[in-house]
């Protein structure tokens, strides 16, 4: 129910490009091209007999700026203050389209014989910088890998080319078979199959459906070499490590997705929903708690603090408190009795409809974020998702909060707890600051700067959802203390010339090329 209104409402009220990169919203705003980098250190250029070995093996090859430019732009508010500023982000680098798994091996063939760094884009929807090439060389474009391949109607499990955009997925296995994935992020008609297990991602509805780390059931991945090796393929299986796992968030470091199977489930026609609201985001926070200790999983369990409850449901003295599930019918109303239950204990009933519907309609449309504020040429928004236990959530949040808003040009920082767990949940903060145009980039700084050692200091984990990319490479090591070298190791291992995607997830961007051995 909540996932076939997705479909029926449509992403961002048709207002996205489909099935390609959508461009931000800046994008339209800049009047012309800048060809010095902002986000670029020492790019290797693809020379022109590299480019006519590319064009013999791919669909096509782009190299003028402007087209470089337009190809590596994302969403992150790192590359749209550089490029504002005249410089974007990376305008030195060949683009390779490609639409096989063979163009994708021989792609990789090339550049592991020229030690030519891949960066892998898809729907460029990250927000960490994570699809740029930064030390240039060749952007693999997946959009047009991107075939249903087929449904294994009995298991339920579906075989889709990674560069296949959500909606067109969703609305694929919803129109043709009547199953969903339930995998709902709210970039889900600019984003691709591939990027959502790239990133390790998580859609609106996982407190049911799970994250997708936990959808994945196989995939087919193409390593540096151009070889072809499959990963998974088990409903369990206890056969060492899970090398599946290994890959799912690796953000194109480790090798290129270019098949995914997923797990699916049958498209639910019934769902419900209520509403509470909290004095306090701390008491919010215990309710959630108590909801999935208690084993209940609503599909949706949002919680907003109140200065997001004033700006989406406009009552800015509450903590607002969605609760919304679909299902079996009986699993949906056992689920939203305990969750009444809690919430009777601990707050103030609301117009549950009238708080699902606000939500249902306002959940697709890009630049949350900003909303309810002021833009300007100095006006940065962004998001920081990241996890934590129950039992340190309240001084997280509270301290998170502070440590942005003490970041002077900060206008405010707010949070809503988004993906709940038996041990803890997800809170998602917004930062909006406001100051001269040329100070973005260091307000931007600080006030990650800030928000992170509070997270480091919590032992929480940096990012739910997002991923690494260039965002947070500078906290990876702090956070994950000794067992980074276990990551260094495995990309060493898989990727000993480090061409794949260099320099992200907090990783070396030092090249083989750049000892001087080609
Ligand atoms: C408005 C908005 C809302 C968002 N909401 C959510 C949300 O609710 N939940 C969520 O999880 N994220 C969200 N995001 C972030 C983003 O959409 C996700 O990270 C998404 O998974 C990225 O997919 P993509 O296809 O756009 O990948 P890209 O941005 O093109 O790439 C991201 C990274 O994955 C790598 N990559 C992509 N495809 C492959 C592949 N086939 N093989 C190997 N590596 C690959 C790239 O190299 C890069 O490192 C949101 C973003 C925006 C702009």
């Amino acid at each position: 129910m909540i996932s076939k209104e997705a479909i029926k409402r449509g992403y961002n009220r048709g207002k996205y490009v489909v099935g390609a990169h959508t461009p931000p919203a800046y994008a339209a705003t800049l009047a012309q091209t800048g060809t010095e980098p902002g986000l670029q250190r020492d790019p290797v250029r693809v020379s022109a007999e590299l480019v006519e070995a590319l064009r013999g093996v791919s669909d096509d090859v782009l190299t003028a700026t402007a087209d470089v430019v337009a190809w590596t732009r994302d969403w992150w508010a790192g590359s749209m203050m550089t490029e504002t500023a005249g410089k974007p982000a990376t305008p030195h680098a060949a683009i390779v389209r490609v639409s096989t798994v063979e163009q994708v091996q021989a792609v990789m063939r090339i550049a592991n014989a020229a030690a030519m760094p891949v960066t892998v884009s898809a729907g460029r929807s990250n927000v960490t910088g994570a699809a740029l090439p930064v030390r240039g060389g060749i952007v693999l474009d997946v959009c047009e890998l991107n075939r249903l391949v087929g449904v294994d109607r009995e298991s339920q499990i579906v075989e889709v080319e990674a560069g296949m955009f959500g909606d067109v997925f969703e609305q694929t296995i919803q129109g043709e078979y009547g199953l969903t994935m339930g995998h709902w992020p709210s970039s889900f008609g600019i984003s691709t199959v591939g990027g959502w297990v790239a990133c390790r991602g998580a859609g609106q509805l996982s407190t049911r459906y799970g994250k997708i780390e936990d959808m994945v059931f196989g995939m087919d991945v193409v390593l540096a070499d151009g070889s072809l090796i499959t990963v998974g393929g088990y409903s369990r299986a206890a056969l060492g490590s899970d090398l599946q796992q290994v890959f799912i968030g690796s953000e194109g470091t480790l090798g290129v997705i270019v098949r995914v199977r997923f797990k699916l489930h049958r498209l639910p026609d019934y769902g419900r929903a209520i509403a509470y609201g909290f004095k306090t985001f701390a008491i919010g926070l215990e309710a959630c708690r108590e909801i999935m200790q208690r084993g209940a999983n609503p599909a949706a369990l949002r919680l907003y603090d109140e200065l997001e409850s004033g700006v989406q449901f406009n009552r800015p003295d509450l903590n607002v408190l969605l609760v919304a599930d679909e299902g079996a019918r009986q699993i949906v109303d056992a689920v939203m009795a305990i969750s009444e239950g809690v919430c009777e204990e601990m707050g103030e009933k609301l117009d549950g409809a009238a708080v699902f519907e606000r939500w249902l309609d306002t959940r697709y449309l890009t630049g949350k974020s900003a909303e309810g504020f002021k833009r300007s040429p100095g006006f940065v928004a962004d998001t920081l998702e990241m996890s934590g236990r129950w039992s340190d959530l309240p001084e997280i949040y509270a301290e998170v909060v502070n440590a942005i808003n003490a970041v002077p040009g900060t206008l405010a920082g707010s949070a809503h707890q988004s993906h709940a767990y038996v041990d803890g949940a997800c809170l998602y903060f917004s930062l909006r600051g406001e100051v001269e145009v040329e100070m973005r980039a260091k307000w931007y700084r600080q006030a990650w700067d800030a928000a992170n050692a509070v997270l480091i200091k919590y032992n929480a984990a940096l990012s739910h959802h997002h991923g690494v990319g260039l965002l947070r490479a500078p906290y990876m090591e702090a956070s994950l203390g000794s067992g980074f070298q276990v990551l260094r190791a495995i990309k060493r291992t898989l990727d000993p010339q480090n061409i794949l995607n260099p320099g992200k997830l907090g990783l070396s961007d030092e090249l083989f090329y750049d000892q001087g051995k080609r």
